[in-house]
Order: structure tokens, then sequence, then C-alpha cells
């Protein structure tokens, strides 16, 4: 006999969604070649702005306006301070015990506080200013050898951020860079939340058959053994003084302590992992898009760049202590969040109670979407809103903090980014390289496109390639 629907399930089904097929629901809809976060607003903006989908055999309610994400993000932040069970996200994060998936209580509130305290607030993210200045010094002398030819920025950008976090982080260089930041890449691409692992959780055969179980596996086996190596390497090497002390170092203390939770190793690995996932491709997408939105706009390029070179033209180096006379700099990359949040749908959130939203019923258990690209590309918020217009938070007290639900790249709420700060000075220091030491501009014959690509974040599809010229000399480089 069928299950009779509960009040609540009733209600779901009366919020507005366009009509479901049997079996698919309306998946078919996700299968253009448009990426979700479009597709969703193209549907809210004909159904409103709490949309009902059935995705395959999930419900998911997506919400594209500040009354609807206020509901979710505040109202019933607790309620909504879950994540859904992502198929990748599980077997690479050793079964959700990483910070990001992490079900919320206490296990999850003392790594949070741990990783915050040790690596991300602004105390410790100042702390790493000479591993900042070194990793840019590095960037700028590697770019300055190709000065001329085409570089692959994105590349490049993303590897430094991958060093800076790992040295920051682990308190060394990675070993086998390049493989483990492909395999994180394609963790980040797996982890959408949108595979149809995620869409049919009930069919224990998907996985295998799409191959997503053999891509996924291959991702936990490289990261995986190098992080075994690092636990390895610490605790070996021990706690001493000329070595300060890194996370790891923290996370292992943490461990023989036995006065918190209690943390094995695979605990430890997971938020180490969240670190690299986290705070690499985030940073190095948004110097993409910045870089990308000012070669199309050469008069924020001039701009920006005169004021770099005008801060730190008496000192000849870019110096972290000078980064609040970037004013318009700072400006460029708000705009550049707002347009491009490199996690465009947040990271997913499941409720844990029933609860109301705009008089709605939303059983325990529904996978909700929070559409922060489109709240950021939203003509009811912003004037002119699909134009890049750096100078519109000029005085403006709209921030990205988490206050301003119309505005929210970093997510808000009791799950909001921790990695704020850490993500800020890694792209501001990138980008006052960038702009202080070279000219850009795009090989001769070739079309800035600015297509994006699918995953958890928002990349570009395409990697940027610049063609620099060296306008500061590298001697005027602090570290070199
Ligand atoms: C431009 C840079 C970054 C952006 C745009 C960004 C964005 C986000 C977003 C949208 C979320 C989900 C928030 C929510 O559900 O409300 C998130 C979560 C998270 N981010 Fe970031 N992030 C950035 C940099 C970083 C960095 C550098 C780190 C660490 C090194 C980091 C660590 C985390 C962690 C651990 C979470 C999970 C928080 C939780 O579930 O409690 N992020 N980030």
């Amino acid at each position: 006999m069928l299950k009779k629907p509960t009040q609540s399930e009733r209600d779901l089904n009366r919020i507005p969604g366009p009509k479901r097929l049997p079996v698919i629901g309306n998946l078919h809809l996700l299968l253009s070649k448009s990426m979700p976060h479009f597709i969703f607003r193209q549907l809210a903006a004909k159904y409103g702005p709490l949309l009902r989908l059935q995705l395959g055999g999930v419900p998911f309610l997506i919400v594209s306006s500040v009354e609807a994400a206020k509901q979710v993000l505040k109202t019933h932040d607790v309620a909504f301070a879950n994540r859904p069970k992502i198929h990748a996200a599980t077997t690479i994060t050793y079964n959700c015990t990483d910070i990001a998936f992490a079900p919320y209580g206490d296990y999850w509130r003392s790594l949070r506080k741990i990783c915050t305290l040790e690596l991300l607030s602004s105390k410790r993210v100042r702390y790493f200013r000479p591993i900042r200045e070194e990793e840019n010094a590095n960037l700028a002398v590697w770019i300055a050898s190709k000065e001329g030819s085409p570089v692959n920025l994105s590349e490049i950008v993303g590897l430094s951020a991958f060093d800076i976090t790992s040295r920051t982080s682990v308190g060394e260089e990675t070993e086998e860079k390049e493989t483990m930041a492909a395999a994180i890449h394609q963790g980040i691409k797996l982890g959408s939340g949108l595979s149809v692992a995620d869409l049919y959780p009930s069919n224990k055969l998907l996985p295998l058959i799409t191959g997503m179980d053999f891509k996924i596996r291959k991702v936990f086996r490289q990261t995986d053994r190098v992080f075994e190596s690092i636990i390895r390497r610490h605790r070996v090497a021990g706690r001493s003084d000329e070595r300060s002390e890194d996370l790891v170092d923290v996370l292992l203390k943490c461990q023989q302590d036995d006065t918190g939770v209690p943390l094995t190793n695979d605990n430890i690995k997971a938020v180490i992992l969240d670190m690299f996932i986290a705070g690499t491709e985030t940073s190095s997408t948004t110097v993409e898009w910045v870089m990308s939105e000012m070669i199309r706009n050469p008069r924020t390029l001039k701009k920006a760049q005169e004021e770099v070179r005008d801060v730190f033209e008496n000192k000849g180096y870019i110096d972290e202590q000078n980064f609040e006379d970037l004013k318009y700099l700072k400006l460029v990359v708000k705009e550049t969040l707002r347009l491009h949040p490199p996690v465009p749908l947040l990271v997913p959130r499941i409720n844990s109670e029933r609860c109301e939203i705009n008089g709605y019923e939303i059983p325990a258990g529904t996978r909700v979407m929070v559409n922060a690209w489109a709240l950021g590309r939203d003509p009811s918020y912003w004037d002119e809103a699909e134009k890049f217009n750096p100078e519109r938070f000029k005085g403006s007290n709209i921030d990205f903090k988490g206050n301003n639900l119309e505005f929210i790249p970093f997510g808000a709420g009791r799950r909001m980014c921790p990695g704020m700060s850490f993500g800020l000075a890694n792209i501001e220091f990138a980008l006052a390289t960038l702009l202080y030491h070279f000219d850009w501009e795009m090989p001769a014959g070739q079309e800035l496109d600015m297509e994006e690509s699918f995953g958890a974040t928002a990349k570009r599809k395409n990697d940027l390639l610049l063609i620099p010229t060296l306008k500061r000399h590298l001697r005027s480089l602090k570290s070199c």
C-alpha cells in the first residue's frame, strides 16, 4: 500500500515549481549546457523565489530572494545548519568528518574552532604574511621568465594558492603538488551535490555504473596517501623549537591530550583536506575572475594598476602593511565576488526539523540550495545588476560578511565560511603582485570568453591565458 503523504510533504508539494515527470522529476531541465545556477534563476523568475524541484529521487528547495534566504540562513539557521550527504564528499572526507560536511554539533564546533584559532583568524592570517610574500615573489619571478608569451594564469595562480595553503596549514610544500592539485580539483568537480549518484541515493549501483565511484576513489587514494605521509612526518619530527607549530601539530596534540572530542587519524586528514578543498580553488577562482573582468574593462584595470603602483612605488615592493590603501582594488574584488561568487549555490543545507518558510511547512530532511549567484545579480537589489561596476560599492555599507543577504559569496549564518580573511589576504596579495609588476593583454587574435565550468565551484571553463609585460623590476621584490 502507498504511504500517505504527511501534511508537511503535502505542503512541500504545494510550493510552486515546474511539472514533474515520472522517475526523473525535473531532472531534464538540468540537461541543457547551462550551469545549474543559471537554470535555477530562470525557473525562479517563472515560479517564484521559493522554488520546489524534484531532481531524480530527491526534492529540492531553491531559494532566490533575500526574504527566503533570511528564513533559511538566519531565522531557522539552527534547523538548516546540517549538510546533506553528498556522495563524492562522503568518500573523500572520511565519511563527513571534515568541517564542511560534518553534522552540526560538538564535533563540528570543536574542529571549526581549532581551525579558526590556528589558521583562519585575522591574527593567524597576519602571522602567515611572510609565506604569502615569498610565494608571491616566486610567482612574479616565474611570470617574468615567460615575459612576452602567453601565461596560463589560471594554472599558476591555482598552484600558488595551493602552496600557500600547504605551507600555512601543514607547514611544508606538498609532495606531488600538481597531482594533488588536480585530484582536489576533480573532487570539487564531482562534489556539486547534483550528480546522478546524489539524485538517486537509494540506487547503490549508479555510482558504479556511471564511473563516479572509480573517479572519486582515485581522488581519495591520491589525497589519502599524501596526507598519511604528512601526519607520519609530523609524528616523527615531534614538536621542536626550530619548527613553529602548525595545524597538523595542533590536531595531533588534541588527539593525544584526549581532552576535547576524540580524533582519529582519518579525522585529522579530513580537516586538512578541507583546508585544501575549501581554501585553494575559491581563492584562485576569484583571482581568475578579477583578472578576466579587468581585461574586459580596461578602464578598471588601468585605475586598479595605477593605485597599486602609487601605493608601492616608494617602497618598490608589495607590502601587506599598506593593503588598507588599496581601496579601489578592494572594490574590484567585491564587485567580482558579486558577479562571480566562486561557490554560486553555497554548500547545500538540509533541515533537521520541520519549519515554516513563506507560509509553507518544510518537512525535515529537505535539501536547500541558496542561489547566491542569482541574488548578486537580481535587479530588485542592484542597479544595472549585470554591469561590472566596482564604484557601486564606494561609500556603500553593503558587505559580504553575512548581513546583507543579497551579497553572500561566503554564505551566512552558523555555517558561513570561516576562511574569509585567509582567502581575501591571498586574493589581494596575488592581485597586487600581478598588477604592480606586469601589464597584461590577451594573446593576439584571441577573444576573452567568460564561460563557467560545472562543479561545486564556478571556475572559468577555459583557462585564462594572458601575456605579461614586466613593468616594475623584480629587483624590487622584497624577498629577492
Ligand atoms: C574567496 C574565497 C572563499 C569563498 C568565496 C568561500 C566561500 C564559502 C562558502 C559559500 C561556504 C559555504 C557557506 C554556507 O554554507 O553558508 C564556505 C564554507 C567553508 N569554507 Fe570557504 N570560501 C573561501 C575561502 C576559504 C578558505 C581560504 C578556507 C580555509 C582555508 C575556507 C574554508 C571553509 C570551510 C571549512 C567551510 C565549511 C564551513 C562549515 O560548514 O562550517 N574557505 N566557504
